[in-house]
């Protein structure tokens, strides 16, 4: 297992441009995330540095100027890290590391670290280090131009060219190594997946801390762990669920993420592979939070990524309780109404009513709206069933029976 840097508790900053197609607005939003990040990797913020550029630079990601401010900053106050919310170049890595002279991490890096902390079993410690070597691979030479640098560098580049080399290949190999056990625990998995039957099968997909194995949980009756911090989930769960009387699989899985790193969309295939091959997906999206519509497009794109966009699927709007909108005074005539006001009656109004009833609207803490859901999930189940035990069709009635 590759050691995991341990950021718990450091003092960090975080890092991030506004380009073209972003708005400050967008990139505070993204940094809340990154913070959030950050806050279940175990660091705390203490500052955001931002710039406006048309291009990230291509040396340093962030220009000179601003790189200075940084450098005095993490100087003055005595930063561990400094986060960047995009994924940087081995080049950009070694060249930042030099100037600040800090623990530079980037989005990647730092989602990687989560999901290293918290794999539970061996197959996502695997998953997971396959990931972290594959990111490794081409920032090896910074690794040890760092190296060098400590040593004065004077007279190290032969026996230092030779130990990169040694070190790619002792990554290749590992990386090797790894496929071939992770190859060898997907068709485990395949044949586990169909020892299962022609059962119904239901998987519950969505951003990061949605409440997906709440949601899990209230419906089979489990104890998967949940909380409110990111990526509480990386294991598969499945469980027989019972609907009336008709028995379907359910799974909860990892959460997705924007810009999730492709090394771990890649290594976590067989992990992915229960909502390939689900029948039916329950997306689930956390009302409450301010920027759902793009977490929604950010699920949407992954699983085009996975190819499961023409799976029948249920938009699954949780946490109703927690939902806020913010109001105009009847006597304000200058503020414009945004989506920010939108009641939820309102927000029913817009797109989500062009779902239909494939829209559902819950609260999976407090138990709202579950009835519903249970109702709506037996149909979609009950018409997939039938299909493939059509002769017992008349054990599923239409309605259920509470
Ligand atoms: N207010 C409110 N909070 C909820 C609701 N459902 C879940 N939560 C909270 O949201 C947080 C995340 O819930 P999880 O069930 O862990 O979310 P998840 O989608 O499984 O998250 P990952 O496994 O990280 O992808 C927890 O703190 C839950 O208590 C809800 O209906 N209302
Ligand atoms: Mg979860």
């Amino acid at each position: 297992m590759l050691e995991r840097e341990k950021i718990a508790y450091e003092k960090t900053v975080l890092i991030g441009i506004i380009t073209k197609n972003q708005d400050e607005e967008k990139l505070e939003e993204f940094l809340d995330e990154l913070e959030f990040l950050t806050y279940t990797a175990g660091g705390e913020v203490v500052k955001r540095f931002t710039q406006k550029m048309d291009m990230p630079n291509s040396k340093t990601f962030i220009g000179s100027g601003k790189m200075e401010d940084v450098r005095i900053y993490v100087e003055q106050h005595d930063i561990g890290t400094v986060i960047f919310d995009d994924e940087l170049s081995p080049g950009q890595l070694r060249n930042i590391e030099r100037i600040l002279k800090a623990k530079i991490i980037d989005r990647t890096n730092l989602i990687l670290d989560i999901f290293a902390q918290r794999a539970q079993t061996s197959y996502a410690r695997t998953q997971v280090e396959l990931a972290q070597y594959q990111y490794l691979l081409p920032r090896l030479t910074g690794l040890w131009t760092h190296l060098e640098r400590q040593r004065g560098g004077i007279g190290m580049r032969g026996p230092g060219e030779t130990e990169i080399e040694t070190d790619r290949r002792i990554v290749r190999d590992r990386i090797s190594l790894l496929k071939k056990k992770l190859l060898t625990i997907d068709k485990q998995m395949a044949t586990q997946r169909g020892n299962r039957g022609k059962l119904v099968r239901v998987a519950l997909v969505g951003y990061t801390n949605v409440g997906k194995s709440t949601l899990m949980n209230v419906i089979a009756k489990s104890e998967v762990f949940a909380e409110n911090k990111l990526f509480a989930t990386l294991d598969t769960t499945v469980r027989k669920v019972v609907i009336g009387n008709l028995p379907f699989l359910l799974s909860d899985t990892v959460g997705f993420i924007r810009k999730l790193p492709t090394q771990l969309v890649e290594s976590f295939k067989s992990t992915l592979d229960e909502v390939r091959e689900a029948d039916l997906l329950l997306h689930v999206v956390d009302i409450s939070h301010p920027q759902f519509e793009d977490h929604i497009e950010s699920v949407n794109r992954i699983l085009k990524e996975i190819d499961c966009t023409d799976k029948p699927t249920i938009m699954v709007f949780n946490k109703i309780d927690a939902y806020q909108h913010e109001t105009i005074d009847e006597d304000d005539l200058t503020t414009e109404k945004t989506k920010a006001h939108y009641t939820l009656e309102e927000w029913k109004q817009t797109w989500m009513s062009r779902i239909g009833d494939n829209a559902l609207f819950i609260s999976a803490i407090k138990k709202e709206n579950i009835d519903d859901f249970r109702k709506r999930v037996y149909k979609e189940t009950r018409n997939i069933h039938v299909t493939r035990f059509p002769y017992n069709n008349f054990l599923y009635p239409e309605i259920v029976e509470e």
